[in-house]
C-alpha cells in the first residue's frame, strides 16, 4: 500500500495542537556498535555532508565508519551518565517543562513531544503517536537557533519524508530559526551574567558554535552571518565592547577548510596575546552534549591551559532553565496564532458540532 491509512477516524476526538521539539539526536549507548549505527544514519544526510554520493558512499563505508565509531564511542563514555545521553535528557527536560508551562499558561488542547532528527525517538514513531491522539495543527520547533541547511533544512527534510507517506496531513508550522528572538537573546545574556555574578569576569568571552564547511557559506548558508547576529545582540545586552569577545567555530570533521575562526585554535593562541582567562558559551547548542561538555568543557580547556592560560570556564549550556524554557514558549506562542481556540462559547459550539458529525457519519 502506498499511504498510511486512517481508517479508523473518530469523529468525536476534537482537533488538538501538536507541538513537535526536534534535535539531531544522540547514540542510544556509548558504544562502537551502537556509534555505528547512529554515524551511518547523520553522515549519510546529504544535507550534512554535501559530496558526490557514491564518492561520499564509498569514504562514509570504506574509512570514516571502520574507524569513527570506536574513536567516538570512547569520547561518548566519558559524557553518559545514568540517566543516558545528556542530549537526550536535557531535550526530555526541556519538553515536560515547556508541556508544563504551556499548560499553566491556558494553552490548551495541546500535545508536546520532542523527536531526535537522528536515533531515537524517531520522527516517525512521534508523529505517528501525536496523529493517533488527535493532532491536527503541527508546529514543529527545532532546537536550533541559527539556520543552516545542515540543521533546519534537514529537519525539514525528514518531517516532508514522513508526511509524502501519509493520506492525511495535519495543518503544518515549521520554525526555521530564531537567532536574534530578544527571550532567547536575553536568557542567553542572564546565564553568562549568572555566571558573572558567582565567578566574576574573564578577560574575553568566547562566544562558540558549531562549525559547518566553509563552501556551505559561499554556497549560500545563512548560518555564519546567524551566529554573528546572536553573538552581536548577547555582546550587547552584556554592555561588552568588540574586543571582550570572540566568535569562533568549533567540531571540524574532515579535511576541507571549515568556517573560521576555529574555537582550538584561537584558544591556543589566546596566552600569548595576554589573554589568560576565558569564560565559553554555546549559544547554538539548546542543550549540553558531547559537543558542549567533552569538547568545550575538556578538550579546549587543556589546550587553553597548556598553551599559557590560566583560567578558563565553560559556562554550561540553556538546558531546561527556566528563562530558556519561558523564551521557547513564548516563542511557540507566538507562532500559534489563529490556532488557538479561548473563547468558550466557541469551544462548545465545536463540540456540539463534533457530535453532529458523528451522527451524520454513523
Ligand atoms: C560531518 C559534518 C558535520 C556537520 C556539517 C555538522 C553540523 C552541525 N552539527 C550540529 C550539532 C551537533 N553535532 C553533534 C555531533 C556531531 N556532529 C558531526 C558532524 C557534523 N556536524 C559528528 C560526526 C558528530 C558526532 C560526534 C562525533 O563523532 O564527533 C552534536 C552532539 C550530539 C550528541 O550526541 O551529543 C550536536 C548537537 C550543528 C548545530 C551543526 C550545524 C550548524
Ligand atoms: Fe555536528
Ligand atoms: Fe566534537
Amino acid at each position: 500500500m502506498r499511504y498510511i491509512n486512517t481508517p479508523n477516524f473518530n469523529h468525536q476526538q476534537s482537533d488538538k495542537i501538536g507541538i513537535l521539539l526536534t534535535n539531531l539526536g544522540t547514540p542510544d549507548e556509548p558504544t562502537p556498535k551502537a556509534l555505528k549505527r547512529y554515524l551511518k544514519q547523520f553522515l549519510s544526510d546529504p544535507r550534512v555532508v554535501e559530496v558526490p554520493r557514491l564518492l561520499w558512499w564509498l569514504i562514509l563505508n570504506c574509512v570514516i565508519l571502520q574507524i569513527r565509531p570506536r574513536r567516538s564511542a570512547k569520547a561518548y563514555a566519558t559524557v553518559f551518565t545514568e540517566q543516558g545521553s545528556p542530549l537526550l535528557f536535557h531535550t526530555q527536560a526541556q519538553t515536560d517543562a515547556i508541556r508544563q508551562q504551556l499548560q499553566q499558561d491556558g494553552v490548551n488542547d495541546l500535545v508536546v513531544d520532542f523527536a531526535m532528527r537522528y536515533g531515537n525517538p524517531s520522527f516517525d514513531s512521534v508523529i505517528d503517536n501525536m496523529l493517533k491522539q488527535g493532532v491536527r495543527k503541527l508546529l514543529v520547533l527545532p532546537l536550533y537557533p541559527q539556520y543552516s541547511g545542515a540543521t533546519s533544512a534537514s529537519t525539514f527534510d525528514e518531517l516532508a519524508q514522513n508526511f509524502m507517506r501519509r493520506r492525511w496531513l495535519p495543518d503544518l508550522r515549521f520554525i526555521s530559526h530564531y537567532p536574534d528572538y530578544a527571550p532567547f537573546i536575553n536568557a542567553a545574556a542572564d546565564r553568562i551574567r549568572q555566571h558573572w555574578q558567582q565567578h566574576g569576569q574573564a578577560d574575553k568571552l568566547i562566544l562558540s558554535y558549531h562549525g559547518i564547511p566553509k563552501r556551505y557559506l559561499t554556497n549560500g548558508d545563512p548560518y555564519h552571518c546567524e551566529c554573528y547576529k546572536t553573538s552581536r545582540l548577547i555582546a550587547e545586552q552584556l554592555g561588552l565592547s568588540k574586543d571582550q569577545y570572540l566568535t569562533t567555530f568549533q567540531s571540524r570533521f574532515g579535511r576541507e577548510e571549515w568556517l573560521k575562526p576555529y574555537t582550538d585554535m584561537t584558544l591556543k593562541a589566546l596566552p600569548a596575546q595576554g589573554v589568560k582567562s576565558v569564560q565559553i558559551f554555546c549559544p547554538g547548542f539548546s542543550a549540553d552534549c558531547l559537543e558542549t561538555i567533552e569538547e568545550i568543557g575538556e578538550e579546549n580547556k587543556e589546550y587553553f591551559l597548556h598553551a599559557g592560560g590560566e583560567r578558563y570556564e565553560y559556562i554550561s549550556a540553556l538546558n531546561a532553565e527556566p528563562q530558556h524554557i519561558s523564551a521557547l514558549c513564548q516563542l511557540i506562542k507566538d507562532n500559534l496564532h489563529g490556532w488557538q481556540i479561548n473563547h468558550e462559547p466557541e469551544r462548545q459550539q465545536r463540540a456540539a458540532s463534533l457530535q453532529q458529525d458523528q451522527q451524520e457519519t454513523n
